[in-house]
């Protein structure tokens, strides 16, 4: 796979209000990437990934993320920027009053999906990609944690985004079903999507090599960058 930088950050500072919380931050992250965003608690990860989907406004350095220039980038266009980008949060923000397939439906039809028919074939194959191509009447409380887990992940490749950002997507589930979650998330990069994921699981990092962004003393440290995502050992092309 040709590498394509999607991210891009040159002397970014991230502030919380008047708090810096990380200085010195320059980051080229490539389509095809499975980064770990690794660090204490309080140490940045969430306000990083914050700043690059646009929550968190870049007020210093340069940044551009899937061709927005963050810098620039004005409070009503976020919502552009975020059909880029694929967000999953460790405790899934399923809507808990409607249906998997309504779940899926009300994210189209807000970020300007129409046609019922083509919703409902992209909503089926995503369910099939995610393993649940049969559970999409199901409700979020009629789901385990993983399958609701795998309903995020779903969500989140609607607008087929080049960019999954994942906050501590395995922090809430059993590590057999953080694995099942872990290959799914690594597929999803050998498909040619970069994916950061903030985790503070070390056997999981063991297991699936990715690039690590070490966050310490203020600042992160990139790592060392690769062009495409390793096999994992137990490598499956099977997400079930
Ligand atoms: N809303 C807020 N107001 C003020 N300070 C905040 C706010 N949110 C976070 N912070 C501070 O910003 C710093 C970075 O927090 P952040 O949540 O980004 O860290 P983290 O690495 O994601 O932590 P964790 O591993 O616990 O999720 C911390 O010092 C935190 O106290």
């Amino acid at each position: 796979m040709a590498s394509e930088t999607i991210i891009d950050l040159t002397n970014v500072q991230v502030f919380i209000k008047k708090h810096l919380v990380l200085s010195n931050v320059s980051i080229q992250i490539n389509k095809g990437e499975f980064v770990f965003l690794v660090g204490k608690n309080g140490s940045g990860k969430s306000s990083f990934l914050k700043t690059l989907y646009g929550e968190l406004k870049l007020e210093h350095g340069e940044g551009n993320v899937a061709g927005f220039n963050l810098k620039e980038l004005k409070r009503k266009k976020v919502p552009f920027l975020r059909r880029e980008i694929g967000i999953v949060f460790q405790d899934f923000q399923l809507l808990t009053d409607r249906s998997v397939n309504d779940n899926l439906k009300f994210v189209m039809k807000a970020t300007g999906w129409k046609e019922k028919r083509k919703m409902e074939e992209a909503i089926q194959e995503l369910l099939t990609k995610v393993g649940l191509g049969t559970k999409g009447f199901k409700f979020p409380h009629e789901l385990s944690g993983g399958e609701q887990q795998r309903v995020a992940i779903a969500r989140a490749l609607v607008n087929d985004p080049d960019i999954i950002l994942a906050d501590e997507p395995t922090g809430n589930l059993d590590p057999e079903t953080s694995n099942e979650i872990m290959k799914l998330l690594f597929s999803i990069a050998q498909n040619g999507k970069a994916v950061l994921m903030a985790t503070h699981d070390y056997e999981l990092m063991a297991k699936f090599p990715g690039r690590k962004l070490s966050f310490e003393k203020g600042t992160i440290d990139p790592g060392i960058a690769k062009v495409e995502v390793p096999n994992e050992k137990n490598a499956s092309q099977s997400i079930d």
